[in-house]
């Protein structure tokens, strides 16, 4: 089945609200008359969304929020619920990120609980999962992602606005890519274990994106692997000129 190829800027905790519709308009640029045959996003930090939402209005660029609460509202200081970032402008949110997992303390059942409030908000969600360095070392790759992947979904009835990010730990800012192989042997099994969840059908149509290093000289190796629909790209997405062929590679 073809498949769209999605790529998403994920600006992590960098810019303020000038530098980020500095770079969105740079990035608008960079990529000229626009692009066609993939889609792609910026996810900005949460005080910026408004200004660069209104900014990426007339595309081609959608926009991105980086995490969102599983409540609509109530006494949880400093979050912010997935209503709230809808109305920000935001289309898709990032869900689940190793960064949140490890960092911030999201369990599994969290990261579900987010996922189900955001698709029901009506939220395009990125679910992201992957390996750490010693559970890949151990030998349970597999494992892992196969538990993120199933308890991210659980009780999910549909996924049609779901795509899931695999982003193993060890490569995401490290400059470590996984090899294409190795990401495309993951990326088969994550579409293996939602298709046994959903179907055949729903797992052919799931767009599955690699995150981890990727950069203008390694995105279309890794775009061009079978279960590879695109990239979750950080470090690389805070230089215009390099999201933007990182974006034109997976057109
Ligand atoms: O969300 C993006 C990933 O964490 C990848 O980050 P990176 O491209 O800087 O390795």
């Amino acid at each position: 089945m073809k498949r769209t190829n999605i790529v998403v800027g994920n600006w992590k905790m960098n810019l303020t609200i000038a530098e980020s519709l500095e770079l969105a308009s740079a990035v608008i640029a960079e990529l000229g008359s626009g692009f066609s045959g993939c889609e792609a996003g910026i996810a900005p930090t949460c005080p910026a969304l408004y200004e660069t939402g209104k900014l990426l209005a007339s595309g081609p660029l959608f926009l991105a929020a980086q995490n969102c609460h599983y409540e609509n509202d109530g006494a949880f200081t400093g979050e912010v619920s997935a209503r709230m970032i809808l109305g920000a402008g935001c289309s898709h949110v990032i869900i689940g990120h190793s960064e949140r997992r490890q960092l911030f303390g999201e369990t599994d059942e969290i990261v579900n609980r987010k996922v189900s409030k955001a698709l029901k908000e009506g939220l395009k969600v990125i679910l992201c999962v992957g390996e750490t360095l010693e559970e890949r070392e151990s030998g349970i790759t597999g494992d892992v992602v196969t538990r993120q992947v199933k308890a991210g979904l659980a009780g999910i009835a549909g996924i049609g606005d779901l795509v899931i990010a695999y982003e193993p730990v060890w490569a995401i800012g490290t400059g470590k890519t996984a090899t294409s192989e190795q990401a495309q042997e993951v990326h088969a099994l994550i579409r293996k274990t939602v298709s046994d969840l959903y179907g055949a059908e729903a797992g052919d149509g799931l767009r599955i994106q690699y995150g981890g290093s990727v950069k203008p000289s390694n995105a279309a190796e890794l775009f061009a692997m079978p279960d590879i629909d695109g990239g979750l790209i950080g470090g690389a997405s805070l230089n215009a000129s390099d999201f933007a062929a990182i974006v034109k590679a997976a057109c």
